[in-house]
């Protein structure tokens, strides 16, 4: 059984996340090149590819963050802009290096984002000791992130990232600092998050961890080609 964090009924997908033809330029460097893809909600996709290969980029574009240079992400019929359109929407990204503030607490990390989205206290709270339950992390609620392990402070934005109840999760390199056991038990979630009906998209260099997704993508300087 999935121990995914608990959902709300109401809200759903409208339809696929689309990126058409998207290139990004950042500065001189052609980040990515006429990317075209079409997530169907309750799908889980891996996007693999060598360091510098555009997979951040490509995360962050779809995340709303990230303005094409040409092309258009949409989710469903709604064209994704900004960031802050896109968390409205639903869209929750677990970034590289978990940019978590580290002078609160896990739970504090959590709870916050939860309250600025108009999450009442008491449901903050909640949401919050459930994620953490679910990433395996009770025990460190109350450490601050400076004292938490690499690994821990990983599992740490992933329960952020569920605690928002995301329709579109999109994780960038989240297992890239856990053992074997936690990296399962993590990628066990974002499968739960994708059969319960959200769009999940995982950033990877670990073959074993994109072997677990539905369907695999692979970057290679700036252009995706699909692997399965
Ligand atoms: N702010 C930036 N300004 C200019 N170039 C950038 C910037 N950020 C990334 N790049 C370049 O864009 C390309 C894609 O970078 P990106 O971080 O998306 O790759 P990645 O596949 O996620 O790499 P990694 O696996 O190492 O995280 C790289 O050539 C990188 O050097």
């Amino acid at each position: 059984m999935s121990d995914r964090v608990e959902t709300t009924a109401d809200r759903a997908l409208d339809g696929p996340l689309v990126a058409e033809s998207v290139t990004v330029d950042l500065g001189a460097v052609r980040a990515l090149e006429e990317v075209s893809l079409a997530l169907a909600p309750g799908s889980f996709t891996a996007v693999t590819g060598p360091s510098g290969a555009g997979k951040s980029t490509l995360v962050w574009a779809l995340g709303g963050a990230l303005v094409p240079t040409s092309g258009q992400i949409r989710l469903g019929d709604r064209p994704l802009t900004d960031r802050a359109m896109a968390a409205a929407a639903g869209v929750a990204v677990v970034a590289q290096g978990n940019a978590l503030v580290t002078p609160l607490t896990g739970l504090e990390n959590i709870v916050v984002p939860l309250l600025a989205q108009g999450v009442p206290p008491r449901e903050a709270q909640h949401r919050a000791v459930e994620a953490l339950e679910a990433v395996g992390l009770s025990d460190s609620a109350n450490h601050l992130v400076e004292e938490l392990s690499g690994g821990q402070q990983q599992r740490v934005a992933v329960a952020r990232a569920l605690a928002l109840r995301p329709l579109v999760l999109l994780a960038d390199e989240p297992t890239s600092d856990l053992d074997a056991t936690t990296r399962e038990r993590i990628v066990d979630l974002l499968v739960g998050e994708a059969d319960a009906g959200a769009i999940v998209v995982m950033a990877t260099h670990d073959p074993v961890a994109a072997a677990l997704a539905d369907a695999e993508y692979h970057l290679d300087e700036g252009r995706l080609s699909p692997v399965r």
